[in-house]
């Protein structure tokens, strides 16, 4: 299989259109882009909405604390008052005690209020991405680096919890105390208020150019994060070929042209807020002087009090904390803009919606998953084998060792088309019918197209045209939690996952008993190995299984599969070469499992498929022969030299030309 993974698109946030379950609903041509960009400051308004009351109530005990602050050294004063005066100061000592206590309790009330509900928004984020993310489109995942992916959930979501949470009540604070303040200085003196806001506004002017380059810049950092994970995914994903090729230390120098970028990206946003800093101090400082000059010749020609203009000058003053803390929040917005536009373009793509909840998530929809969560398709718990039943396996219930109670429906493909995003068609009108209960292998060339046939058999990939039945039923009129549930599919690649060979085989089908788990390791003449193993099914079988052989990997899938009960076998063969005992054993696990369902089965070693009640030849996508190893060695001439490679014939007694279709 060959994969492009494409970057996202820079900003969008308007979730994409869903796709829906039934027939005719799926799009067929390229994976679907994102949709329009939104605006990054809703979204992010978005995170904050259903903390809002909290928020609020946070603000209010930070103006609460504040006010504590501002009357303690009053009373202080008044405690010093009273002892030089030795009147009985108590009453001003039990005040200034409640005042520090109340002051204290009400910061320490507000910042853990705050700190909690940035958690909370960073949780419900991640809880989102992850969701959408399981759920991602084939043609989605096939697109997209994880380690890009993955850097949305760990780091993005970090970089907006502070803004949902504390930037927005810095902003609020600061603009409201603001507020009030000119609203005063205009009480005071209109003349000078006018003097300190042109100077304001004249910084303001400034800000307004500084603060979008620093959502740029942690813009380019959070890509540049993203870079590293999608460069490191790749190097570690494929460690034993890095190092094999002794591609080390172009590997780290890939990860290190990221870390390189993401270090300017952060050093140019450091850059931008400190001149942030300094524009708040140098703000304060310039409307100071301006009132100075302005208002000390007003008072000079006689048309001001001295005294309103050292009332005028000490707001000014006043305003250094409220213009602080409204220019952090608005640096700190600035950081979750930059980050919330690549959580957006996540959530703006296309999900399967028709597939099975986790019962938690279920649960969670009506709050955590809200604006465009998921639709609750599917019910909850479907997954698990205990439930197995009543989600609408036919042959869950069926006993492993009475394979007649099992159900192993026909298959047809139907003049099924398919091209991938952007190539040549891949599937060309591919028509034929897998018999239900037998086995059908798939043989070609490389390239020929059997892999993209799995996957529209599973429905990873739509048809461009034609129809693929089960039972006689258009999967594309099943939801593809029911489709998934009726197929078992083993991988040619890593049919096995990192844990025990208990874990591995529990996967789909968590309530299987040690009855069943002893029957399919018996049927997949795995209980021998397991015999040799000191820890037995609790035996580690490393990253992607690989302490196991290729034979027993496979194998292991299939007991897996069988557990599952499905009505279809998809066992993509690897072409590792097997030795004759492991070749023989996947062979009779084959056989075992096409008593029990239908068998669909690439196969890269002929000798595992001979005695196949049908094989299709494909070649470049259309199906050119089919029959049974004896008749297409006598009437395909690419089946029979592929036979002829792998010294089932001799390579001398070639098939007539006219014989091949
Ligand atoms: N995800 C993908 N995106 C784009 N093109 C793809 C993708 N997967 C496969 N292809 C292309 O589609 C064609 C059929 O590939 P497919 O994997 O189905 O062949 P195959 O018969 O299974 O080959 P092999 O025996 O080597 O596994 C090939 O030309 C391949 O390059």
């Amino acid at each position: 299989m060959t994969t492009a993974h494409a970057p996202l698109p820079d900003e969008v946030s308007a979730p994409a259109p869903q796709e829906g379950p039934g027939p005719g609903t799926a799009p067929t041509g390229p994976p679907s882009e994102p949709a329009a960009p939104g605006s990054p400051l809703r979204a992010l308004l978005r995170q904050a909405r259903p903390h809002r009351l909290v928020l609020t109530a946070t603000l209010f005990l930070g103006l609460g604390a504040s006010i504590s602050g501002l009357i303690q050294p009053l009373v202080a004063q008044e405690v010093l008052d009273g002892l030089s005066e030795d009147r009985n100061v108590t009453t001003a000592l039990v005040l200034l005690g409640v005042l520090v206590v109340a002051g204290a309790a009400l910061t320490g009330l507000q910042s853990w209020w705050q700190r909690r509900t940035s958690e909370k928004v960073v949780r419900t984020i991640r809880r989102d991405l992850v969701f959408r993310l399981i759920r991602l489109r084939v043609p989605e995942l096939d697109r997209r680096p994880p380690g890009d992916l993955v850097a949305r959930v760990t780091s993005d979501s970090a970089q907006v919890q502070n803004a949902a949470t504390e930037g927005l009540v810095m902003v609020t604070n600061g603009a409201l105390t603001l507020t009030g303040a000119v609203i005063l200085m205009g009480v005071v003196h209109l003349g000078l208020l006018a003097v300190t806001l042109t100077v304001l506004l004249g910084v303001g002017a400034v800000l307004g150019l500084i603060l979008p380059r620093i959502r740029q810049a942690v813009a380019r950092a959070q890509a540049s994060v993203g870079a590293i994970g999608a460069a490191l995914d790749r190097s570690l994903g494929a460690g034993r070929t890095v190092k094999a090729n002794g591609a080390e230390a172009r590997e780290t120098a890939r990860a290190e042209e990221a870390i390189g970028e993401a270090y300017e990206a952060g050093l140019a946003g450091a850059k931008y807020a400190a001149l942030v800093t300094v524009l708040s101090g140098v703000a304060i400082q310039a409307a100071f002087l301006a009132v100075l000059g302005v208002g000390g010749a007003l008072v000079a020609s006689g048309s001001l009090a001295a005294s309103e203009l050292i009332a005028f000058l000490l707001y000014i003053f006043y305003l250094a904390s409220p213009l602080a803390s409204l220019l952090g929040g608005l640096g700190m917005l600035q950081q979750g803009l930059g980050a919330i536009g690549r959580i957006e373009q996540v959530r703006s793509l296309p999900v399967e919606e028709d597939v099975d909840l986790p019962a938690a998530q279920v649960g969670a929809q009506g709050g955590s998953y809200a604006g465009g969560g998921p639709t609750g398709a599917a019910g909850a718990g479907s997954t698990g084998y205990a439930a197995a039943g009543s989600a609408g396996r036919p042959g869950a219930a069926a006993p492993l060792a009475q394979p007649d109670a099992w159900s192993a429906p026909p298959v047809e493909f139907r003049d099924v088309r398919f091209a991938y995003p952007g190539r040549a068609p891949a599937l060309r009108g591919i028509s034929f019918t897998v018999p239900g209960g037998t086995r059908t292998a798939l043989v070609g060339l490389s390239g020929a197209g059997k892999t993209t046939m799995f996957a529209l058999l599973q429905r990873f990939y739509e048809p461009e045209s034609g129809q693929i039945r089960i039972d006689g039923q258009d999967i594309a009129g099943l939801t593809r939690a029911e489709l998934r549930r009726r197929i078992a599919y083993v991988e040619q690649e890593s049919p096995v996952m990192a844990g025990t060979i208990a874990d591995n085989l529990r996967y789909a089908a968590t309530g299987a008993t040690d009855e069943d788990i002893a029957e399919v390791l018996r049927l997949t003449r795995l209980d021998t190995l397991l015999a040799r193993l000191p820890e037995g099914l609790d035996t580690e079988v490393g990253n992607r299984g690989v302490t196991l052989s290729g034979g027993e990997r496979q194998r292991l899938a299939i007991a897996r599969a069988l557990l599952r009960r499905p009505q279809v076998l998809l066992l993509d063969e690897a072409t590792a070469q097997l030795d004759a005992s492991n070749e023989q054993a996947l062979r009779e696990a084959v056989d075992q499992a096409a008593r029990r369902c239908t068998v669909l089965l690439i196969a890269h070693r002929l000798s595992t498929v001979t005695d196949a009640e049908q094989i299709v030849v494909l070649e470049g996508g259309s199906v050119r022969a089919a029959g049974t190893h004896e008749n297409l060695v006598g009437a395909d001439l690419l089946y029979r030299e592929l036979a002829a490679s792998q010294m089932l014939v001799p390579a001398e007694e070639r098939p007539p030309e006219e014989a091949v279709r």
